[in-house]
């Protein structure tokens, strides 16, 4: 997807619509939302009750007439009425309203690499009822990489991998463009259920979503030894609640298997790159970024399989919003090769 950094400098709000978070960048100004893409409403009535962090505490804690929603599923808008509705609050509550009915306002938003047109067009409705004029996209991979500060525009290798809720995506760039690129429907969803499946089957505990955080903070430990964590949840059979202790090594291992599909997508994109670029990387390493990107112990992992240099972005979850950002402030050179006089 090719981007025109004047249009871009033009657009004064950057929005990342993830299927975990929702970030969103206001020209001089920088970051003003970073909370969960998900909203509570009335099934009833249909009205809106919350949205973000408060929308995202009442998960699996509702009665029957409200239910927690993610209009964000995959990198795709599969709502578009919900994610206006969740987006002009999220924005909202931090600006006044009426500013992004200001006339002639321009959006830019990033949207996964190989997303399809339909789904770009739900991020432009959604967009455009918010109060957008135009909306500019960009490739998420590339927003990334800018995000993370890598020298994208020049003659070299730049990879970046983006490990965000519902999949990772694998690029090599040189010269603003994607050289080649990977997507694979494993994120830091999968690696979390991994784990909760991991628990189901081995003790028979049924663990809440949230039990997972003390988990993954076992990862940072890098001796395999006897490390363990006790977990509360509650028993598949009896449904009475039960508490079993867990160790660093069967949590590594429950987390291989969503690990591998990425470690093959890294590989398969290494593979489609020419030598001259893979000689670059072998040097300069790849980076992180991404929500997923914060799992204990990954950067460690990813370095020992692949034999490259892994490095995680500062921030890696705010990447693509920040790069996107960038790109509206007008701090991006612009990536479009002219031909040369003469
Ligand atoms: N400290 C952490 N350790 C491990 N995983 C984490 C951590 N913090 C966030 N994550 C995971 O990162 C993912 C969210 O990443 P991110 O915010 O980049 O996603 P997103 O942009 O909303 O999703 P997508 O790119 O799939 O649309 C979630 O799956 C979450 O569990």
């Amino acid at each position: 997807m090719p981007i025109d950094m004047e249009e871009m400098r033009r657009c004064s709000v950057a929005v990342d619509l993830g299927a975990s978070r929702t970030r969103v960048y206001v020209k001089d100004t920088g970051i003003i939302v970073d909370e969960p893409s998900v909203a509570a409403v009335n099934i009833r009535t249909g009205a809106l009750l919350a949205v973000g962090e408060l929308a995202e505490r009442m998960t699996g804690r509702t009665p029957d007439h409200i239910r927690v929603v993610r209009p964000v599923q995959g990198g795709t808008v599969v709502n578009v009425d919900l994610a206006r509705r969740m987006l002009r609050h999220l924005i909202g509550s931090k600006l006044r309203r009426t500013w992004i009915r200001r006339p002639g306002m321009r959006f830019a938003a990033c949207v996964p690499y190989d997303s399809e047109p339909l789904a770009q067009r739900a991020l432009h409705e959604t967009l455009t009822a918010v109060g957008a004029r135009r909306v500019e996209l960009a490739d998420t991979l590339v927003c990334a990489a800018i995000g993370s500060g890598l020298p994208v525009e020049h003659p070299e290798a730049a990879m970046v991998v983006v490990c965000g809720a519902g999949t990772t995506q694998v690029a090599v760039l040189s010269l603003g463009s994607i050289v080649a690129a990977e997507t694979v429907p494993v994120g830091g969803d999968a690696i979390d259920y991994a784990v909760i499946e991991h628990l189901r089957s081995r003790h028979e505990l049924l663990l809440p979503h949230p039990a997972v955080r003390p988990l993954r903070m076992m990862l940072h430990s890098a001796d395999p030894g006897p490390a363990v964590a006790e977990v509360h949840g509650r028993d598949v059979t009896t449904g009475l609640a039960r508490t079993v202790t867990v160790d660093t090594e069967s949590v590594r291992q429950a987390v291989g298997g969503p690990l591998t599909a990425v470690l093959d997508a890294i590989r398969t994109v290494l593979r489609r790159c020419p030598p001259d670029l893979v000689a670059d990387l072998s040097e300069r390493g790849l980076v992180l970024a991404g929500g997923g990107a914060l799992l204990p112990g990954l950067d460690t992992m990813l370095s020992r399989t692949t034999g490259i240099p892994v490095h995680t972005a500062e921030a890696p979850d705010t990447c693509a919003v920040r790069g996107l950002g960038a790109m509206i402030e007008g701090k991006v050179e612009s990536m479009r090769l002219d031909p040369l006089a003469g």
